[in-house]
């Protein structure tokens, strides 16, 4: 298969068969692939409370429109009942209620009953068998699907399928063989709300720890649920494009254990091969650690300049040998507990530290532009500000409220990068009015 789309085309990849490759020089926040979504499922949580079809919220004022027939799918209106209808729902509806009430489905972690019905939705949407998919083309969404790399984990099962569907389907294994390690999973806000199958998308990105792109969702009422690939930093023309399939801060074993488990493939990204090179990591010795922290604070300059910003480029392997204890895999957890429990309980002094301590974390370890970062530090602006009402003593409210300004444009230019995505307001509109608060 030659897939060639304007800004990035298909290549050749040692290890993972093929890799998607910037046509151009991408600079950070430009799309570099927008494509619409070829199947979703929405999470069980979601159900009855977005579109079954694209994805939105209601309205204000207004209701989701419930399918009479299966009582189980929600419209925010016709045009996305009756899209829904032809593409799967009409092979579906009937079934529906039998089907959610069997052991078989109820026995289904929900991850595995989103899967299910994904695949129930799949398989009611196209004809499969042979003779019916000889007309199609090289790069419509169902050549492109049949031609994603199928992988099947310890334990692999078919789930069961809603609807009267298995017979038109000549290969259901083998469908089914290529969900876990090419669906994704769609978010608005960076927060979950659906499964979806994007083929092309699917079969140019493959993962790094230190990727140079990221996902994000677009929706718009009566359309299926958009995904555009966004560089987070610069991307020179030939350089292999790579998205995150986990989160990079998770520890280094359990990353590597995910990736090999549900992708089928052992991880060579330079923060594998970082952390593998160091490990295993000391703990710090307890007296150690708050100098440690303020090192770090200071390395990343997170909290020395008016206007915040994080100008290196990923360069964890610079790190001084002394800071590594702060990779260790039971640090970030324990970080992470301290900032949440301290703002929530209003201890702001130890709140603002651990929180800036995070900020450095972040920012050290996920590359430049990572979305987390940006979405850590709205968190800490808004604690900042709370600080600033409250009081913190030995500090003047003016030098909290100035701190929350300079997370709020750390959060604005990060955020800015990725661009908005899923449901109107979010952290953009959130970082414009806090701004707007904090006037200087
Ligand atoms: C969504 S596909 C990516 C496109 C795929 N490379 C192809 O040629 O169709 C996911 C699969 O690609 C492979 N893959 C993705 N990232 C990889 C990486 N960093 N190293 C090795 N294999 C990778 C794995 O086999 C994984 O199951």
């Amino acid at each position: 298969m030659s897939l060639d789309l304007g800004k990035v085309k298909l290549g050749p990849h040692l290890t993972a068969r093929n890799t998607a490759i910037a046509n151009v020089l991408l600079r950070a926040s430009e799309t570099i692939l927008s494509v619409p979504a070829w199947i979703t499922a929405l999470l069980l949580s979601e159900k009855g409370r977005r579109c079954d079809w694209c994805g939105c919220l209601p309205s204000p004022g207004c209701s989701l429109k419930k399918c009479t027939g299966c009582g189980s799918y929600w419209y925010c209106g016709s045009q996305c009942q009756l899209q829904q209808w032809k593409a799967h729902h009409k092979s579906i509806c009937k079934y529906y209620a039998l089907y959610e009430a069997s052991s078989a489905y109820q026995s289904l972690s929900n991850e595995d009953k989103v899967d299910a019905i994904l695949l129930s939705h799949t398989l009611a949407h196209l004809p499969w068998s042979q003779s019916d998919t000889t007309q199609l083309a090289e790069d419509s969404p169902r050549t492109v699907f049949g031609s994603l790399m199928q992988y099947r984990p310890e334990g692999f099962t078919l789930p069961t399928i809603c609807g009267k569907i298995s017979s038109t389907a000549t290969n259901i294994d083998s469908i089914y063989a290529r969900f876990g390690n090419n669906n994704f999973v769609l978010h608005s806000h960076l927060t979950p709300f659906a499964h979806g199958v994007f083929p092309l998308a699917s079969r140019l990105f493959n993962h790094s720890c230190v990727p140079n792109a990221v996902a994000r969702f677009v929706l718009n009422s009566g359309e299926l649920p958009r995904m555009e690939m966004v560089a987070i930093s610069e991307i020179r023309k030939d350089e292999e494009i790579t998205i995150p399939y986990l989160d990079p801060a998770i520890p280094l074993d359990a990353r590597q254990h995910q990736l090999r488990s549900r992708y089928g493939f052992a991880c060579t990204c330079p923060l594998c091969l970082f952390q593998q090179s160091i490990s295993p990591i000391p703990l710090a010795a307890p007296s150690d650690l708050k100098s440690l922290e303020a090192t770090l604070r200071l390395e990343t300059k997170v909290d020395d300049t008016e206007t915040l910003t994080l100008s290196r480029n990923w360069n964890l392997p610079s790190l001084q040998e002394h800071l590594y204890p702060l990779l260790h895999p039971a640090y970030l957890p324990a970080l992470s507990e301290t900032f949440s429990k301290a703002s929530h309980e209003g201890d702001y002094p130890i709140a603002l530290e651990s929180g800036l301590t995070l900020l450095a974390w972040y920012a050290t370890v996920y590359p430049r532009n990572y979305p987390l970062i940006g979405m850590h530090s709205l968190e800490l602006a808004k604690t900042a500000w709370n600080a600033s009402i409250v009081g913190i003593s030995g500090r003047s409210e003016e030098e909290t409220v100035r701190e929350a300004r300079r997370y709020l444009r750390l959060a604005q230019q990060v955020l800015g990068v990725l661009g908005p995505e899923g449901d109107p307001g979010g952290p953009a509109e959130e970082i414009s009015t806090l701004l707007e608060l904090l006037v200087e």
